[in-house]
């Protein structure tokens, strides 16, 4: 008996998780898109802070009330939705409160072609993309996406907890170094790619915690001397 419910509940347990549709991984660049948020509330703070932090070339939030801690330097329109809201904008977030007003929101942005997220989550008009939980260490983004906003934030943690300082330093010699690899025009490709894998690789990780940051450096700089 036991051993039965315990089967039924390993069926249920393989059933997806919330929405899985959203399948297709991308890292945006918006430093030259204009962005609205509809709804001005706690959402709406966290949604802003991070496209603040993306360097979003222009936010406008559309709500009839602001959350205090809604950074000041945002534009606000004091107003409900409307879509004559939607002209000019590449990337929408509806955070309202309101299922319906998210409902047209995201109706409105699909016959517009402009990409949308909503906070709340609908089977039939899910939007185009959700925003992933994310760890930023340097130049390295982590992002996770597990369909339930607690288990994400839980699992981005635990990978915190288990971050090897030394990616990121690898991370940060890289961001230099593979700019001088890519323009040795005079290397052929496999050597390009052969530095760049060594630079990434175990040898890399094991010279970093051999010799410190300044003799993993000094290395790298010579693998590239070496060859340029
Ligand atoms: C589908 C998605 C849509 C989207 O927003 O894109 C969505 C939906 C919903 N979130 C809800 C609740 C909460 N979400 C958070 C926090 C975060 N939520 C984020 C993403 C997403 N949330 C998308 C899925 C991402 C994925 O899994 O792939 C994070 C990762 C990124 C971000 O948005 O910044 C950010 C991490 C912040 C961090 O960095 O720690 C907190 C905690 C807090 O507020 O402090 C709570 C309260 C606690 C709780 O309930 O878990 C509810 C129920 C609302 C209700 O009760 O009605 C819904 C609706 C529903 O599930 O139906
Ligand atoms: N994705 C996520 O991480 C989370 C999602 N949620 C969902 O997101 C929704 C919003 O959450 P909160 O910001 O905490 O709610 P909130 O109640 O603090 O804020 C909602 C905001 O929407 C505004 N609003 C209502 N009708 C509007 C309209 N017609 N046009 C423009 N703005 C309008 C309100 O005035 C308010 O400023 C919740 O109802 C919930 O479904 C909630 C928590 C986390």
């Amino acid at each position: 008996m036991t051993r039965e419910w315990a089967a039924d509940w390993l069926v249920l347990g393989t059933q997806p998780i919330g929405n899985m549709s959203f399948s297709y991984p991308v890292m945006l660049d918006l430093t030259q898109r204009h962005v609205a948020v509809f709804g001005g509330g706690a959402v709406a703070v966290r949604k802003v802070r991070a496209l603040r932090h993306a360097g979003v070339a222009s936010i406008v939030v559309v709500s009839p009330d602001f959350h205090p801690d809604l950074p000041a330097e945002v534009r606000r329109l004091t107003d409900i939705y409307r879509p004559s809201h939607l002209e000019g904008i590449d990337l929408a977030l509806a955070v309202t409160n309101s299922t319906a007003v998210n409902d047209q929101i995201v109706r409105d942005c699909l016959d517009r072609r402009i990409w949308v997220n909503r906070a709340d989550t609908s089977a039939d008009l899910p939007g185009d993309f959700v925003t992933p939980a994310q760890l930023q260490k340097g130049p390295v983004i982590v992002t996770v996406s597990a369909g339930s906003a607690s288990l994400t934030a839980s699992i981005r943690d635990g990978l915190a907890d288990r971050w090897d300082d030394r990616w990121t330093v690898l991370a940060e010699t890289m961001q230099k170094l593979r700019p001088l690899v890519v323009a040795s025009a005079h290397l052929p490709p496999e050597r390009r790619s052969e530095i760049l894998r060594r630079l990434a690789g175990d040898e890399a990780l094991e010279r970093l915690t051999r010799d410190g940051v300044e003799g993993f450096k000094t290395w790298a700089r010579e693998l590239i001397g070496a060859v340029s």
